[in-house]
């Protein structure tokens, strides 16, 4: 046998994915703005109204103007209530002087009103009011433009609409926006022996648990991601199949079908053509992979990423690769799981010159994380990968464990516990 090729570090392959993602044009559309959640901002948004829009209550209570009420405290003030202001009300009203009126919150300040009494500081009067308080000018007040003013720039380009970008997006009175779209992710499991999820493994066969669990985290992720009925191996049917999805999505995951077997039908039918780079990684789980920029039928350019067919290889490979290069496609930076520093409570052996991404339980003690194995280690290990709450991160260069070490974990749920520092 001749030596085992060189494998290729971590870092190495995720810059060359990188690089080549960040050539592929994003895509963008106008859409109307309350769809905008998920997407990104591809332009810079001013406001194109005042916000608020007009001064308003911000108590329910009496519109007054604070000169007439000067000395009320020591000397409880009577006024007659003029009308009410519920909010909603888009007439303009003007405070007769020597009058008040009841306000509600969000309500419009009547024009010659400068102050608002909160409703708990009177007797709550409707034809005429007693104030036992006399406000400052402005008091519960939200002048026109407090927020934003018109013509500000509210949010800029690149920013990611979250629920609470929302709320401000929608707020500055524009119809549309120009957004980048999240990728149409296909996930396209191989293999002669899978069964479809529902059904169950006999003798020879496995569920295919990588289509369900790519897709739901894709989501998780906030792409658009759909499941293509997995596909037998092969070499035709795959290729009809990839060429189909090219067509539809922005990215497209395989999963199996890319190590040393003579069914290798992936890794058979994207090497022929240098269309996929395939790469032993130094990673365990994850050795295998494959990346490309593959021509679609219509002449665009799709990441096609042929991660290994053990589960955990699969979930493992998506998180440290594929997940930062979509963020990439859907104009994010190309960030990765978050990672904190925890002690290592237990003790293992890993594989020398490969760095180990190995499934931990977290637990927060009085001196920061710890982590012990969630279960066993094997690329096949689906309740250890279920049970994990993080990846901890094992140098290539190490080739043991020993408790007390400290190891950054890739942060795979919320640290358990956090909130026991408080
Ligand atoms: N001679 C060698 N054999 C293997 C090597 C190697 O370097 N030399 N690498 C091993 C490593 S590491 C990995 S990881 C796997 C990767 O294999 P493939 O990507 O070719 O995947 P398959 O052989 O198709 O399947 C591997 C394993 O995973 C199960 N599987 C596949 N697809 C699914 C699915 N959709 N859902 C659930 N389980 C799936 C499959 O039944 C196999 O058990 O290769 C090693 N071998
Ligand atoms: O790289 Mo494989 O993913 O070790 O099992």
């Amino acid at each position: 046998m001749s030596d085992a090729p060189r494998l290729m570090p971590v870092d190495e392959h995720l810059r060359l994915l990188l690089e080549a993602c960040a050539t592929v044009p994003r895509r963008t559309s106008e859409v109307p703005v309350a769809e905008a959640h998920g997407c990104v901002l591809a332009q810079d948004v001013r406001s194109a109204v005042d916000v608020p829009a007009f001064t308003n209550s911000a108590m329910d209570g009496y519109a007054v103007r604070a000169a007439e009420l000067v000395g009320v405290g020591d000397r409880p003030v009577v006024l007659p209530v003029a009308g009410d202001i519920p909010a909603g009300r888009t007439d303009r009203v003007t405070l007769v002087p020597g009058t008040t009126m009841r306000i509600m919150t969000g309500a419009a300040l009547p024009d010659g009103a400068d102050a608002v009494v909160p409703v708990e500081l009177t007797d709550g009067g409707t034809e005429r009011v007693t104030l036992r308080q006399q406000p400052q000018v402005g008091a519960h007040v939200r002048p026109a433009g407090d927020d934003l003013s018109r013509g500000e720039l509210a949010l800029a380009a690149g920013t990611f609409v979250d629920a609470r970008v929302l709320a401000l997006l929608v707020s500055l009175g524009h119809p549309l926006v120009e957004v980048v779209l999240p990728p149409r992710v296909a996930v396209l499991s191989t293999g002669d022996e899978l069964v479809e999820p529902g059904g169950t493994a006999g003798h020879g066969t496995v569920v295919d648990s990588n289509g369900p669990m790519l897709v739901a985290v894709l989501r998780e992720h906030g792409f658009t991601a759909e499941r293509v009925r997995a596909v037998a191996d092969d070499e035709q049917g795959f290729r009809a199949r990839l060429d189909e999805v090219l067509l539809t999505h922005d990215a497209v995951i395989t999963t199996g079908g890319v190590s040393a077997g003579a069914y290798d039908t992936v890794k058979a039918v994207l090497a022929r053509d240098g269309e996929v780079a395939f790469r032993g990684v130094a990673m365990q789980p994850g050795k295998p992979q494959g990346f490309g920029l593959v021509r679609a039928g219509d002449g665009r350019h799709v990441p096609v990423f042929t991660l290994p067919g053990n589960p955990v290889s699969s979930m493992v490979s998506y998180q440290v690769f594929v997940a930062p290069a979509l963020r990439l496609l859907a104009g994010r930076p190309a960030e990765g799981l978050a990672g904190v520093e925890a002690v290592a409570d237990d003790g293992w052996r890993t594989s020398a010159g490969r760095t180990q991404l190995a499934r931990v339980r977290l637990r927060t003690e009085a001196d920061g994380p710890h982590a012990t194995l969630a279960g066993g280690q094997g690329s096949h290990v689906l309740g250890a990968l279920a049970h994990a709450d993080a990846l901890a991160v094992v140098p290539a260069e190490v080739d043991e464990v020993v408790p007390g070490m400290r190891l950054t974990c890739l942060l795979l749920r919320p640290l358990p516990g956090k909130e026991s520092l408080a």
